[in-house]
């Protein structure tokens, strides 16, 4: 099973790389890729460009071999729908081999306004990641997908909704941004090499 963790990543810290091993190593992933948006549909435009948060990204999984980044979202016009992101990989990686998109719980929250989200069902299964601040959905929506187990997942291509809890990191990229901003250090939120990066292009200030 593939692992897909989209997201603007502006910039990667360190609640997305230690959720992301907890979720790959927990649902036995191959490989898990990191795929930046260039123009997020859904919130205002990133502060830093493509190109920085994809160094960023780069920087910050080097040596983690179960992690992969992947710039085929950066490297497509208009808008980074998930749904076009996944019907490429699937062009690329047949339609046989389990996928699973890792968000977490407050991105699932607004899931069902994602353009074409049932399609995006078709496609891979969801895997929801506990975020503090975030209870999960209410409207049990999903309940007849519901994979209990992780194994669960690996019998099928696409198409289930899993839950797993992760360590709680009250990290966000907002609060990163808010603290640079204010002259303030973001040393230890995120790997050392995109603090130095940060500083270097005077990224968010
Ligand atoms: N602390 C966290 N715990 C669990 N999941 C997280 C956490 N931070 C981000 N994620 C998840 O990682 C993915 C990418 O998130 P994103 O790049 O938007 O980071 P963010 O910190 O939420 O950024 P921002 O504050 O700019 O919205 C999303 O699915 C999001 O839910
Ligand atoms: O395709 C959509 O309509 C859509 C709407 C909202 C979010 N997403 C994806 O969800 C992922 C997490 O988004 P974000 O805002 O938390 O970075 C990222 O890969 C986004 O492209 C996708």
């Amino acid at each position: 099973m593939i692992g897909i963790m989209g997201g603007t990543f502006d910039p990667i810290h360190f609640a997305h790389l230690r959720t992301a091993l907890e979720i790959a190593e927990s649902c036995g992933m191959e490989q898990l890729r990191f795929i930046p948006g260039s123009v997020p549909p859904h919130r205002p435009q990133p502060k830093a460009s493509a190109e920085q948060r994809w160094e960023m990204v780069n920087l910050a999984i080097a040596g983690e071999p179960l992690f992969q980044a992947d710039r085929r979202e950066l490297d497509r016009q208009g808008n980074s729908y998930t749904v076009d992101t996944l019907s490429s990989l699937r062009a690329d990686l047949g339609t046989k081999l389990p996928l699973a998109f890792v968000l977490g719980m407050d991105a699932f929250l607004a899931f069902r306004s994602w353009h074409r989200w049932q399609d995006i069902m078709q496609l891979a299964h969801l895997v929801v990641m506990s975020r503090p601040g975030y209870a999960p959905d209410p409207q049990d929506w999903y309940g007849e997908l519901l994979a209990q187990t992780t194994c669960e997942l690996r019998s099928t291509a696409a198409g289930r909704v899993t839950f797993l809890s992760v360590t709680p990191l009250e990290i966000s990229a907002t609060k990163i941004r808010e603290a640079c901003k204010a002259k303030k250090s973001v040393r230890f939120l995120l790997p050392d090499a995109v603090y130095q990066y940060i500083q270097e292009h005077s990224l968010y200030h």
